[in-house]
């Protein structure tokens, strides 16, 4: 399911003295089965581009197509609820929405608020557990007795349970240590390649950019400025310094090494990809 956006403005309390602009003129397709980052300063709209994709926030002018669903400023709220089952969403912090007593009534919730039967939700949510990496055995625990890591994997089964087609990241590995995050990461990574969901990532990790996104958005003062791989969006870190943003740790680390004297090219992403650079130009070097 590609989503489409035509020309889309985003104006907050829009008419009134307070209005304040969220997005301006964006036009953008997010292909089906791609895993696309968006980047940008505080306040650049990436949130605000992000709830449209389900129409929680609709556009103040333009139009935002989501497979089948075109959403105007004039789109009814009614007849969106098979698009909130299409497109899952998962805040920031989501642990925080968790409400039930035991963690199998929480992933269940949603899917029984969608009409399928107590016993397929029941499957559903054991289902889910496992696919987000949790034990069994937690079904029957309060989600509030879980670590912070276990809450948020909890809330993301939830979303799953869903069986969306696209699944919305905001800043999903916000708080965790380095490992719950790499975990976390791996796991969206595996959903991708395994179930075929398209990934929509906000972050300001720039490591997890090169790692994972095929494609990369990048926002300014409501504005999207440039679209790419993040081979080309990293190729340029004059470009980036510019903008205040940062590059992968392993692209800084290789631009580090460009002001010493050596040269790269294309610039690397990964490790493997500066190693196999680095190691010819060391040799070259102890030759002399
Ligand atoms: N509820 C709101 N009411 C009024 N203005 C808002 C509201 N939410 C966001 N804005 C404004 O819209 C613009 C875009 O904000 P948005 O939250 O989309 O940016 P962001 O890139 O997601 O920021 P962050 O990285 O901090 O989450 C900002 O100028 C912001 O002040």
């Amino acid at each position: 399911m590609d989503i489409t956006f035509d020309h889309v403005d985003f104006t907050y309390q829009a008419g009134t003295p307070f209005a304040g602009d969220g997005i301006k003129d964006v036009s953008v397709t997010i292909h089906d089965g791609s895993y696309t980052a968006i980047i940008g300063h505080t306040g650049s709209g990436k949130s605000t581009l992000l709830q449209h994709l389900n129409a929680l926030l609709k556009p103040t002018a333009g139009s935002v197509t989501i497979g089948d669903f075109t959403i105007t400023k004039e789109t009814s709220n009614k007849n969106l609820k098979p698009l909130r089952q299409k497109v899952g969403m998962v805040f920031q912090f989501a642990e925080n929405q968790l409400f039930e007593q035991t963690v199998a009534r929480d992933i269940a919730f949603g899917p029984k608020n969608f009409g399928v039967s107590d016993a397929d939700a029941q499957d559903l949510a054991k289902r889910m557990v496992k696919l987000v990496g949790l034990p069994e055995d937690v079904l029957d625990k309060s989600p509030f007795d879980l670590s912070g890591g276990q809450m948020r994997r909890v809330a993301i089964a939830g979303v799953l349970a869903m069986q969306p087609e696209v699944l919305v990241l905001d800043e999903p590995t916000a708080g965790l240590d380095p490992a719950g995050r790499h975990e976390m990461m791996a796991m969206f990574e595996r959903l991708h390649r395994e179930q075929g969901l398209t990934i929509v990532l906000v972050t300001h990790q720039m490591d997890d950019v090169a790692d994972y996104a095929d494609h990369v958005l990048v926002m300014e003062q409501g504005h999207l400025i440039k679209t790419g791989s993040p081979r080309e969006i990293f190729a340029d870190p004059a470009w980036l310094q510019e903008k205040q943003l940062g590059l992968p740790t392993t692209t800084q680390m290789a631009q580090d090494l460009v002001n010493k004297g050596f040269s790269f090219n294309p610039m690397p992403l990964t490790e493997q990809e500066l190693a196999d650079q680095l190691v010819p130009q060391l040799g070259g070097a102890s030759h002399e």
